[in-house]
């Protein structure tokens, strides 16, 4: 550290350490735990606070100088306090969609939730964080909408149903190999998680295949709120869901639950309903792991076609039986579970 930014760190805590009896008026907490007082600064005996103002009222506000004002009031080294109050830009809820293995519906499962959200009337964004082999382009219809940027920020993209939305697909030629080694794989997807969501309720963010530097990335840097999991029925993915549980749990990542995905197909010809791969393991695997489940969804030809199409919405809107309707059950437990958050 240069010797003005050791000066400027001791000013701040120096200002921190007079000011730790006042407390939040919202939270009860002191200002510092939280996170109310965001910076200060000491220069030439002037002190200057600034002040998150989300929740405060005018009153409120008048009190905390008062208090500071009058606890700097016998220091020599302050002759006057100045306070500046900011409204910070308010943090979606972050979801994150994962799954073990590529291939058993989770940009799927990604999209229809950001889809059946916001026709529930939420403000939803979309990450898709498969930078190898980005797919939400595609499913939201969205493949031919460039990315725009202020500065080094990202703007995302909004969509014909009205979510916002980032992927590798609409920055990144899709005729050329995306072949990059693991910090810069995750320096994409760190700046696709860094761009303007503070319009958003809900962040659905749809993790690539596996346990590798994304997933790190995503519970380390963005600490997700809550993470569900997507597996088919069989043996051969479950074990992979298990892994990837497993890394969610040593992180301390809230598992919301876990899904089975392609559960039964009904034959459109004589309606028999047959299971290609299996039934029931994931509802098996979770109870073995202790984690909620959250449903079956089955296969669904009409899912399969609007997805590639990109018309995955308008698909989801007849969603009285079937795929559609097995979507809309987890989407609105989701927006449950989201609003028990707080
Ligand atoms: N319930 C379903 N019914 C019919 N088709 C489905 C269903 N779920 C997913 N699919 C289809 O299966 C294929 C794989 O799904 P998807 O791309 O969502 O998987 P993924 O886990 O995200 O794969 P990857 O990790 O490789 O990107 C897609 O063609 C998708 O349309």
């Amino acid at each position: 550290m240069a010797d003005q930014d050791c000066n400027a760190a001791s000013e701040e805590a120096y200002l921190f350490d007079k000011i730790r009896s006042v407390s939040d008026p919202v939270s009860g907490q002191s200002l510092i735990e939280s996170k109310r007082l965001m910076a200060a600064e000491l220069k030439e005996s002037n002190a200057r606070f600034v002040i998150r103002a989300n929740g405060l009222t005018a009153e409120q506000r008048t009190l905390l100088e008062k208090q500071i004002s009058d606890l700097l009031q016998a220091e020599p080294s302050v002759a006057k306090t100045y306070f500046t109050f900011v409204l910070s830009k308010p943090k979606p809820k972050i979801i994150a969609v994962a799954s073990g293995k590529g291939g058993v519906g989770k940009s799927t499962l990604s999209a229809a939730l950001a889809l059946l959200l916001k026709q529930k009337g939420r403000r939803v964004g979309l990450v898709d964080a498969d930078i190898y082999g980005p797919s939400q382009a595609l499913l939201m219809g969205a493949k031919q909408q460039s990315v725009a940027a202020v500065g080094d920020q990202l703007r995302p993209v909004v969509t014909a149903d009205g979510i916002a939305m980032l992927s590798m697909g609409q920055i990144a030629d899709p005729n050329q190999a995306i072949a990059w080694r693991g910090p810069k794989i995750a320096g994409a997807f760190n700046q696709l998680m860094a761009a303007d969501w503070s319009e958003c309720d809900v962040l659905i963010v749809d993790l690539p295949p596996g346990t590798g530097d994304i997933q790190l990335s995503m519970v380390r840097e963005h600490k997700p709120d809550g993470v569900l999991i997507i597996s088919t029925p069989q043996d051969m993915a479950l074990i992979d869901a298990k892994r990837a549980v497993d890394l969610f749990r040593k992180t301390e990542t809230p598992i919301i639950g876990l899904i089975e995905n392609m559960a039964g197909y009904q034959c459109p010809h004589c309606g028999e309903i047959s299971d290609p791969f299996g039934a029931g393991g994931a509802e098996l695997a979770a109870a073995d792991m202790g984690i909620d489940f959250w449903g079956y969804i089955p296969l669904g030809l009409n899912i399969r076609l609007a997805a590639d199409s990109g018309h995955l919405g308008d698909c989801l809107k007849d969603s009285a039986e079937g795929a559609a309707a097995a979507f809309s059950k987890i989407a609105e437990r989701l927006g449950v579970w989201v609003d028990q958050q707080g």
